[in-house]
């Protein structure tokens, strides 16, 4: 049980009550596959969640997923699931929607989005592999099933940029693929406003992808002690060279976790590397 030497953790190990710990869903909570619904949530996420809750402050889940949907995904087969993680709040769709008590607050969907439906199929239509995944708030193309993924979506990104300007939307790119969404909040405001509104004295953020780099920021700008975790992968390089600890994966995290917790549950042990 070791956790490496740095101050954002110090400060969380010293006074876990004041900690807000923050994680990204699909590559960091869940392994990356091609097809986002089978994204389940690694099976010692839930465990590992459930027992850190009661020690921290909250545990917030900030994704590009409604919450539901990581809900859904976050469901293990004799349990526990995400669902039964104490206290657990998620912002999706990059804080949009909020589930907190099994309640979901969610305002109505871009007008946007009708033209982006309208229009979509014929851009991504040329790329054999290349689909839609409509999200009713946000639509993503993905080019992970292309032959050539990193090529198809670099074809993509000029005609969805133009697109997504035509309709009022912002384009939020990710592991192979590219979303169209509301432009005006993002993870890092997301996570800022979380803070806040709980009264954080520390934070840690986990994270895999690009949209991960805002929640970074807003652990730099928060005034507070604070962690950068990146989920790492050969696949997106930009949040490991941002990142305090880089740990491998989602096997990564819930072995790091659970560092954290055993540290928390023991506050007297250091357990540093
Ligand atoms: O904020 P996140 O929780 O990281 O969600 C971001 C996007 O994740 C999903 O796509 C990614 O995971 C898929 C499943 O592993 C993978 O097939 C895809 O290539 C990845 O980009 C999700 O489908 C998107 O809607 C999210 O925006």
């Amino acid at each position: 049980m070791t956790l490496p030497a740095h101050a954002g953790l110090d400060a969380i190990v010293a006074d876990p009550a004041g900690a807000v710990i923050g994680l990204d869903y699909d590559g960091t909570l869940s392994p990356i596959v091609p097809d986002p619904a089978a994204a389940r949530v690694h099976p010692g996420v839930p465990g590992v969640l459930a027992a850190l809750a009661p020690l921290v402050r909250a545990v917030v889940i900030v994704t590009g997923r409604p919450p539901r949907t990581a809900l859904a995904l976050g469901e293990v087969p004799g349990g526990p699931s995400l669902a039964d993680v104490p206290g657990l709040v998620i912002l999706g769709h990059y804080g949009l929607e909020r589930w907190e008590d099994n309640r979901l607050t969610a305002p109505p969907p871009p007008p946007g989005l009708d033209l982006v439906r309208a229009r979509l199929p014929e851009l991504v239509g040329g790329l054999d592999g290349a689909w839609i995944e409509d999200k009713d708030r946000a639509v993503a193309v993905h080019t992970r099933r292309c032959a050539d993924p990193a090529g198809a979506l670099e074809a993509l990104r000029g005609p969805v940029a133009a697109l997504a300007e035509e309709a009022g939307l912002a384009v939020e790119p990710g592991r192979m693929v590219l979303e169209l969404r509301p432009a005006g909040m993002d993870k890092g405001r997301a996570l800022s406003a979380f803070l806040a509104e709980r009264d954080a004295r520390s934070v840690m953020f986990v994270g895999d992808d690009l949209g991960d780099l805002a929640a970074f920021d807003a652990v730099e700008s928060a005034g507070i002690p604070g962690v950068r975790v990146c989920s790492g992968s050969t696949e997106v390089t930009a949040l490991a060279e941002r990142a305090d600890v880089v740990v491998d994966g989602p096997d990564g995290v819930v072995a790091f976790l659970g560092d954290l917790v055993a540290i928390l549950g023991k506050p007297s042990a250091s357990g540093r590397a």
